[in-house]
């Protein structure tokens, strides 16, 4: 079963990492490399199955495919799972020994965080390869990659809200926040910012408090943010919200997020089309962290990472506009963007290059 959907979307590479002194249970899904090494960040996550957290890792590696490749990074797409409790079953011989897997690939995979997982816990995993981003700014790396991402959905949702309503500002405009966490609060510090109005929702009741203090957010029950009289909704919890079920319920117009795979199938995309919402395609808009973490491996350097995010705004009329263009719906139309960019580079990386396993480097004569 594992290889019929390995091939059916071409993945190169899962990796089961156990041991036993600490406990860890992690799988590693490596999804294409054409474009570089695969980053992508590492969620820790108390799945009820293994099938559950194989198929979460198989489906977060794609999208960082799509997420680094639309985002014109020279990365691959990967991403990890720890199986476990992040409130209760980390420790540093975890993550050590998580980083000791990640060594073991040699630079095909490098990590960061994702839900779950912290600033601290990479500086665990630093402790024994140099394979991740995220790590403490003490070490010269960019940090919590959560407030960058904020950013760049910020700007993708005003860009979205001017192919939608015409004008991109977002004062005055009522934005549904479903979670708020790390990326959510920030997002909402810039929203209200610029005068929108916040209904929230949040499992964590401390969560929406603070944003009901800080923002003036009114709170909702997590069943009803679907219903809600809204302009936007950002999907800022966890994939799949976007499914059968949640599209008749939607009122708003725009559906602008940070979560990772937020439509459940690939039709709820053309559902949306239908029902006239206007969908920023998620790897698209929730670019800005592995943005910034991917500019460490070049030495980080804040300012050109955040002019890179501010382009996420570029990025998503981009995709709107080949979607107009070929006439399909805006996630179709940045696969579309994506796929391109990988089969072009795929096509020119055949010329040949040599290296040191190469032929030429074998002189016997
Ligand atoms: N942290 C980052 O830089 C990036 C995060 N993302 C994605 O954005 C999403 C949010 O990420 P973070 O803010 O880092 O995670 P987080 O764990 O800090 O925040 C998620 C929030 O959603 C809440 N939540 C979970 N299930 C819920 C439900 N059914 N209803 C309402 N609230 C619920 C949680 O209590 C939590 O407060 C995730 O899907 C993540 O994969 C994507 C790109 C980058
Ligand atoms: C820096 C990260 C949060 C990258 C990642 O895993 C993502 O964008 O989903």
């Amino acid at each position: 079963m594992i290889f019929e959907v390995m091939t059916k979307y071409d993945y190169e590479q899962l990796v089961f990492c156990q041991d036993k002194n600490s406990g860890l249970k992690a799988i590693i899904a490596i999804h294409d490399t054409t474009l570089g090494p695969a980053l992508g960040g590492c969620r820790m996550w108390n799945y009820q199955t293994e099938e559950e957290a194989i198929t979460d890792a198989l489906r977060l590696a794609r999208g960082m495919t799509y997420k680094n490749a639309a985002a014109g990074l020279n990365l691959g797409g990967g991403k990890s799972v720890i199986i476990g409790d992040p409130k209760k079953d980390k420790s540093e011989e975890l993550f050590r020994a998580f980083g000791r897997f990640i060594q073991g690939l040699n630079g095909r995979y490098i990590t960061a965080e994702d839900v779950g997982t912290t600033v601290e816990d990479m500086d665990l995993i630093y402790m024994e390869t140099k394979y991740v981003t995220g790590v403490s700014p003490a070490f010269g790396s960019s940090g919590n990659p959560s407030p960058v991402t904020a950013y760049g959905v910020y700007r993708g949702m005003k860009a979205t809200a001017k192919v939608a309503f015409g004008d991109d500002s977002l004062k005055g405009k009522t934005v549904a926040v479903q979670g708020v966490g790390n990326v959510a609060y920030n997002l909402c510090k810039y929203l209200h910012e610029e005068g929108a109005q916040l209904i929230v929702t949040d499992i964590n009741p401390d969560s929406v408090k603070r944003a009901v203090q800080e923002f003036g957010a009114q709170a909702v029950n997590p069943n009803e943010i679907y219903d809600v009289d809204c302009d936007i909704f950002a999907p800022c919890a966890l994939g799949a919200v976007v499914n059968d079920e949640t599209i008749e319920r939607f009122k708003c117009k725009v559906i602008a997020g940070a979560a990772n795979n937020q439509l459940k199938e690939d039709r709820h995309g053309d559902m949306l089309e239908q029902k006239g919402i206007v969908y920023a395609p998620d790897y698209v808009i929730n670019a800005g962290g592995v943005i910034n973490v991917a500019d460490e491996l070049y030495g980080y350097n804040r300012e050109r990472a955040m002019k890179k995010v501010e382009g996420i705004y570029d990025t998503i009329l981009k995709v709107f506009e080949i979607s107009e263009r070929d006439g399909i719906p805006s996630y179709k139309a940045a696969d579309r963007m994506a796929e391109e960019r990988i089969e072009s580079v795929r096509k020119s990386r055949s010329t040949f290059l040599s290296n040191e396993r190469s032929i030429l480097h074998f002189d016997h004569r």
